[in-house]
């Protein structure tokens, strides 16, 4: 296999059509049933042969870039380590593997959208090329699931349910195309704070926790291609736990509710929050009513289901 000097994969953000948070297990994870959908806002990783020989660097542009760490604990260079071990470390031309990464980041960080995640798969599928392996999805998937529970869905993207910690995926037949906003928040909210907050809400309401299992009824909203019927399925258990620690989220909801969102949730973890439109055009009035509200720093429209990370350069 050849290798080649410089590979630029894009990488979308999801969204969690169904987020059903299981009991904590004794690993600190919890089982979850996670419906993600890859959306059309994008992360761009550009992976190139560094100048000195065994060295993983990394730089970040774009408007939200001096909130990623540009060290050792960026996901994507996690992500890279990780592939250089499994790899061996050392290349066939008996250099040890090394590369420098430039994400440009446009998925809102810290927001409940996977970015980290994103650019931790797009490094995974970006040094597979720049180090001519060859690996499969399917083996790339495992590794990323080392990295995060989130990162094998990056790789796949569409629609998919993940079970386990999030990192089992299995593929949804989806019809169409959704359109939908994201209201971006100021500051972003720490992921396993969010689930530490949704167990003390549940251990305070002495509340029996579910297994949980796929609705039905999202499935067949998804299958069908009925936006209506999938905005009225759209649930997360994560949302009364980001509402909790972010509660200026709970007017953000109204506000797109009010404006005729076909359905409306936090996504993930939060704070992004994510409104379902019945159009492309309607997901532009709904992200002018956002934004004249002054209930988000910014709007956006996106579509999904999306691919996942795909090389484009
Ligand atoms: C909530 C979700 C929904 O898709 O994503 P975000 O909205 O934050 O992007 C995910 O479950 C986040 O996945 P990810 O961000 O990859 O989490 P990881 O790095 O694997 O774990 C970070 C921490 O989150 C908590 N965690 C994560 C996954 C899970 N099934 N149970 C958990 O309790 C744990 O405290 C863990 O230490
Ligand atoms: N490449 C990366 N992009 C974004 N955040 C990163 C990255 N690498 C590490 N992080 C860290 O991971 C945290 C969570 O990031 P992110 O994946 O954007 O959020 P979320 O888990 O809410 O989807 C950030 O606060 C940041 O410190």
């Amino acid at each position: 296999m050849t290798a080649t000097q410089r590979v630029t994969v894009r990488v979308p953000a999801k969204v969690n059509l169904q987020l059903a948070v299981g009991p904590l297990r004794d690993d600190g994870y919890h089982d979850l049933v996670n419906v993600f959908h890859a959306v059309s806002l994008f992360d761009e990783v550009t992976a190139t042969e560094p100048g000195a020989a065994g060295a993983f660097t990394v730089r970040v542009e774009g408007e939200a870039a001096s909130q990623v760490p540009a060290d050792a604990t960026n996901l994507a260079i996690r992500a890279a380590e990780a592939l250089a071990k499994h790899a061996g470390q050392i290349g066939a031309d008996g250099r040890p593997y090394a590369v420098d990464l430039l994400i440009r980041k446009a998925i809102p960080v810290a927001g409940g959208m996977a970015g980290g995640s994103a650019d931790a798969a797009a490094a995974l599928l970006a040094c597979d090329a720049l180090w001519g392996l060859g690996l499969s999805r399917e083996e790339l998937m495992e590794i990323g699931a080392g990295i995060g529970s989130d990162v094998p869905f990056a790789l796949l993207g569409g629609t998919a349910v993940g079970t386990g910690r999030g990192e089992r995926l299995t593929p949804v037949p989806a019809t169409g195309a959704f359109h939908w906003v994201f209201a971006l928040a100021d500051g972003g909210l720490s992921t396993p704070r969010v689930y530490g907050e949704c167990d003390r809400i549940r251990a305070e309401a002495g509340e029996e926790v579910a297994w949980p299992s796929a609705d039905e009824a999202l499935m067949a909203a998804l299958r069908d291609g009925d936006a209506r019927a999938l905005g009225a399925a759209l649930a997360n258990d994560l949302q009364p736990a980001a509402l909790a620690l972010r509660p200026s989220l709970a007017r953000t909801l109204d506000v797109g509710r009010d404006a005729g969102a076909l359905g409306a949730l936090v996504s993930g973890s939060g704070p992004t929050c994510a409104f379902l439109a019945a159009s492309a055009g309607h997901a532009r009035e709904l992200s002018e009513a956002l934004t004249s509200a002054g209930v988000c720093r910014a709007a956006v429209t996106a579509d999904g289901p999306v691919p996942g990370a795909e090389i484009v350069a």
